[in-house]
């Protein structure tokens, strides 16, 4: 990828990496029952913006200056679109939002049934952990980074991370009455898994400490943007183009940023948000910002 593309196209060609490795991520020869590859494939291959892997693609752009930087990340990238795959097959359960549609097809559970759906997000969460050291392995990261990187995973994914989020966020349904319990579940649920992008990428591309700190302070402004966002599509976007169900936070009961403080509000609390994300990355005196900074830009316009 040496040619400057537009924002739109460069998310295209990070996605279409991505889909290149993911579908190489599953061996092809795998003594696993066929039943529960096909439900770990149907969501993994269902789409999606593949927005996190491509932020661990640009922050090593970022840092390295260059996109050779890629091939090492790939791994990685993979293994985050796992996690975040397995957490919206498992946020989509009865049990949890109860939802029919993810990506543009009936969810996991719909094709699969509940247990399978479970199963499948298990399977997905464990073999992300598989990928990293993996890499290391085949020389793209060294093994301190992967270790630094599986640390970093562990945490962001786990309990004190985005399962930490997902579960206060269910805990406090209907009960929510502050902007900064929200704030706290959005920034666990959504932001944590986007922090462990851009400072995974970071760290493939040999970023300092102080870099590190300041992409992560990016990744906490964009996530939280990008929740919010998702919320306000929720209500005005089109289920065409989300591949989802809208109004399903209403329908839910959930309280969400609009409904606190309005929508008009929360579309500028975006734009403060992406505001203090751009300045993190300037700040940060990297060799090739301007993927990071075109991205928390196109953001704010999503549409899906
Ligand atoms: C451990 C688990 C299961 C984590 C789920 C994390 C998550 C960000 C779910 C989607 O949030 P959402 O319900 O706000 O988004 P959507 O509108 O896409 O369902
Ligand atoms: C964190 C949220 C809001 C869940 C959906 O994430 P994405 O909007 O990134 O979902 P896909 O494009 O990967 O399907």
């Amino acid at each position: 990828m040496n040619e400057r593309v537009a924002i739109k196209g460069y998310l295209t060609q990070c996605a279409e990496l991505t889909e290149t490795a993911l579908k190489r991520s599953i061996p092809a020869v795998w003594d696993v029952p066929e039943r529960l590859r096909e439900a770990m494939l149907y969501s993994l291959e269902a789409g999606g913006k593949r927005l996190r892997p491509a932020l661990i693609l640009s922050a090593a752009e970022a840092v390295f200056g260059k996109t050779s930087a890629f091939n090492a990340a790939l791994p990685v990238a993979c293994a985050v679109e796992f996690i975040h795959t397995y957490s919206l097959i498992h946020d989509d359960l009865p049990a949890m939002d109860n939802d029919d549609f993810r990506r543009g097809k009936p969810t996991n559970h719909k094709v699969f049934g509940e247990a399978m759906a479970i199963l499948a997000g298990d399977a997905l969460l464990t073999h992300a952990f598989h990928l990293i050291p993996q890499a290391a392995r085949q020389g793209g990261i060294s093994a301190e980074v992967a270790l630094a990187i599986v640390e970093d995973l562990a945490r962001l994914a786990g309990a004190p991370g985005m399962v930490g989020g997902q579960v206060a966020d269910m805990l406090g349904e209907q009960g929510i009455t502050s902007i900064s319990e929200l704030e706290y579940i959005h920034l666990h649920k959504t932001s944590d898994l986007i922090v462990f992008s851009v400072t995974a990428g970071g760290r493939i591309g040999g970023a300092t400490q102080k870099q590190i700190e300041l992409l992560a302070r990016f990744g906490r402004n964009i996530g939280l943007a990008f929740q919010i966002q998702d919320d306000i599509l929720d209500l005005i976007g089109d289920e065409q183009k989300l591949g989802k169900k809208t109004n399903s936070d209403v329908q839910q009961n959930k309280v969400t940023y609009p409904y606190l403080i309005g929508l008009e509000e929360s579309k500028a609390q975006v734009e403060r948000l992406t505001q203090e994300a751009k300045s993190a990355v300037l700040e940060a005196g990297f060799q090739d910002p301007l993927r990071l900074l075109e991205i928390a830009d196109y953001l704010v316009q999503r549409d899906h």
